[in-house]
């Protein structure tokens, strides 16, 4: 259903409708905007207080760029509801994230002015100097390309990367700080003491504001005095903003801090930079949740992506569950951990930037001593868990699988190559759901499968995860568990905790003509197909493998040796995934059998809830009672 946007929104299809408007009802515009976010998301749901802190800064930037031709690259994405709506998505935007509609994040294929795909954090500022710097190779000396980047983004290394390139490229590059103290949780570290300094620090504005209107004064003076001024500004850049401005020591002329919500300074404001030659960032201060009374003075974690809510109240709509329900994997792991910290002084715990998505925020508060948030930064968390394992502390660095593909190297290089005992905890491993391929946690497993020395583990359920958490802090060396986003299956978890040996599967079910592997999670759909098989007289064997490296011999020749029809089920990208580990065991094994293999196909699977993707995938229980059906009725060739 289309939700009726304000008068004026209604009446804007493009940044072209925009320009229409005078810059007066730039202010009633950008309520409309907000209001129209409001609605859409309380009722669908999707990312908010993000969108709704840069209400004012999407207006102003669509009123002055000339988007699409000027490139605007929005770091991570989640904050670009605003430019969605903008730019022609007004009336798909109640499909937001939803199954067959338009994504969560822009993305190249979906509109002109979504100038590159993101999802990921930190991106930005390489990518729009990348455009910048073909726009000067092709002597476009007009077009702006301008990066949105976060405070929390801006704590990642490639952001660093980036600017350490732009000060010496002399490119037309806006970099536009979005500052709101904020991450998920709580922005944290030195970088963000120094943002808040600079923003609160009465000496530092005070000199910059007298810089500036003294040369506003100058100014009034016509062109001799447009030398004084260069040579004042030179002289007082070199001298007092150089040494006091991290930015500016950089090479990029530092603007700001502003009102990110005073939507007309910021056209005067966007309007003045456009004009001035080389890369330069703007400091704009702005407040996640911006607009919208329960996300502004309320937990703004919470409101970052808070699921469906009452608008009118704030209330967020939680499920009445009827049955005690089952925890997500991710309580699990944050309360496992604490229990076996408290056992083990050496368990330490590490999250680049998701407390509260990864639960570790449980540790941080129980022993704030033992466990870390480094910022967006997974990179520095596997080689900072690597430090700390060369003293013979034993991290459980928690990182999401999607975002593990940022620190490869270091878990290659700083981890597996030493056979350091880290382990690595993949959470929303498989299918994300509504975030969609920027997020899916598809490629661990092929690309941890060929990394020396390292295990990997998956858990079918609360209990496994326990015990391979506990079998994890008694091997001497790299061990990944993964696990998906979600609630697992066993409302009393609380189990107590046992070593499982290093690769020993188990079997969850005899059976006749054909034997179902699976790993991890996933294996529970394929208890859900026995019902309906069951009924129809089929009765296959289900093996729950829970390694993937190493995989259990011993129960692969039992397998092989009863059965000539297998299927490998997993929530995980099938090249190089389980099922290929099975079919390489098998032929180096000299076993021959028909194999099928369930799992994530080699293409982009967009975004939707994550039983409607592993159904397009043929992985839900219904997908595999039919990969049984199919394989029962195909006469094996010899
Ligand atoms: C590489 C990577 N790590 C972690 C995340 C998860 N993540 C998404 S948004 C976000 C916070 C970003 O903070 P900021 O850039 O300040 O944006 P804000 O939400 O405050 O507007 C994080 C940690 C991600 N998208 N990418
Ligand atoms: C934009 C982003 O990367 C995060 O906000 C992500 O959507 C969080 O995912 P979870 O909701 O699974 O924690
Ligand atoms: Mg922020």
């Amino acid at each position: 259903m289309i939700i009726n946007p304000g008068k004026l929104l209604a009446q804007i299809d493009s940044p072209a409708d925009l320009k229409k408007f005078s810059k007066d009802q730039l202010i009633q515009i950008s309520d409309e905007l907000r209001q129209f976010i409001v609605d859409n998301v309380s009722i669908y749901g999707g990312h908010f207080g993000a969108s709704l802190g840069v209400v004012e800064l999407t207006v102003a930037l669509h009123f002055v760029l000339n988007t699409p031709e000027d490139q605007l690259v929005w770091d991570v994405g989640h904050q670009a509801y605003g430019h969605k709506i903008l730019t022609g998505r007004k009336n798909q935007f109640h499909t937001n994230r939803i199954y067959g509609g338009i994504s969560g994040f822009p993305k190249r294929n979906e509109s002109e002015y979504d100038t590159f795909g993101v999802g990921h954090s930190s991106t930005s500022i390489s990518a729009a100097l990348g455009m910048a710097m073909a726009s000067k190779y092709k002597g476009d000396k007009l077009k702006q390309h301008v990066a949105v980047i976060g405070d929390g983004s801006m704590t990642g290394g490639m952001a660093f990367e980036a600017m350490n390139h732009a000060g010496v490229s002399d490119t037309n590059l806006i970099i536009i700080l979005n500052d709101n103290c904020m991450s998920i949780d709580p922005n944290v570290g030195a970088l963000k003491d120094y943002l808040t300094d600079i923003t609160t620090s009465h000496t530092y504005n005070k000199v910059k504001d007298e810089v500036w209107n003294l040369l506003g004064k100058f100014s009034k003076f016509g062109t001799s005095a447009q030398e004084v001024i260069s040579k004042v500004e030179g002289a007082i850049k070199a001298t007092v903003l150089k040494q006091s401005n991290l930015f500016e020591s950089l090479n990029l002329r530092y603007f700001g801090p502003v009102d990110g919500h005073d939507v007309n300074h910021l056209v005067e404001v966007l309007s003045d930079l456009k004009n001035i030659p080389g890369p330069k960032i703007l400091h704009c201060v702005t407040v996640k949740g911006k607009g919208y009374a329960p996300a502004e003075n309320g937990n703004k974690t919470t409101w970052h992506a808070p699921g469906l809510f009452d608008k009118v109240t704030g209330e967020i709509y939680k499920k009445k569950p009827t049955a005690p329900q089952a925890p997500k994997y991710q309580d699990v792991f944050g309360h496992t951990l604490v229990e076996l910290a408290k056992e083990n002084d050496k368990i330490m715990g590490v999250t680049p930037a998701m407390p509260s998505g990864s639960s570790m925020n449980i540790m941080m508060n129980e022993m704030p001593d033992r466990a870390f948030d480094v910022g967006i930064a997974e990179q520095h968390a596997v080689t900072f868990s690597a430090g700390l394992a060369t003293q013979g502390l034993i991290p459980f660095c928690n990182i999401y699988s999607t975002f593990m593909q940022r620190a490869y190297d270091q878990v290659v290089h700083d981890v597996a190559l030493q056979n350091l005992q880290v382990v690595l905890c993949l959470d929303r491993a498989g299918f994300a759901g509504a975030d969609g391929p920027t997020h899916h946690g598809a490629y661990d497993i092929p690309s941890f499968r060929c990394i020396p020395n390292m295990v990997i583990s998956a858990p079918m359920n609360e209990e496994e995860l326990r015990n391979l958490m506990f079998t994890a802090t008694t091997y001497q060396g790299p061990f990944s568990i993964r696990y998906p986003r979600g609630q697992g299956v066993m409302p009393e978890w609380r189990t107590p905790m046992r070593n499982i040996p290093i690769g020993q599967g188990r079997i969850v079910k005899e059976g006749e003509e054909v034997a179902i592997l699976t790993i991890g999670h996933i294996g529970n759909y394929a208890v859900e197909a026995f019902e309906s098989l069951e009924k129809e007289g089929l009765s296959p064997a289900h093996y729950d493998m829970r390694f993937v490296k190493p995989l259990d011999g011993e129960l692969l020749h039992e397998i092989f040796g009863k059965f000539k029809k297998v299927i490998t089920v997993e929530d995980g990208a099938l090249m190089g995934g389980f099922g290929s580990a099975v079919v390489e065991w098998m032929t180096d094994n000299g076993y021959s059998a028909q194999v099928k293999r369930l799992g994530i196909p080699d293409r982009v699977v967009e975004h939707g809830e994550q039983i409607e993707l592993h159904r397009e995938c043929g992985f839900d229980p219904e997908g595999i009672a039919e990969a049984v059906r199919e394989m029962v009725e195909v006469q094996v060739r010899d």
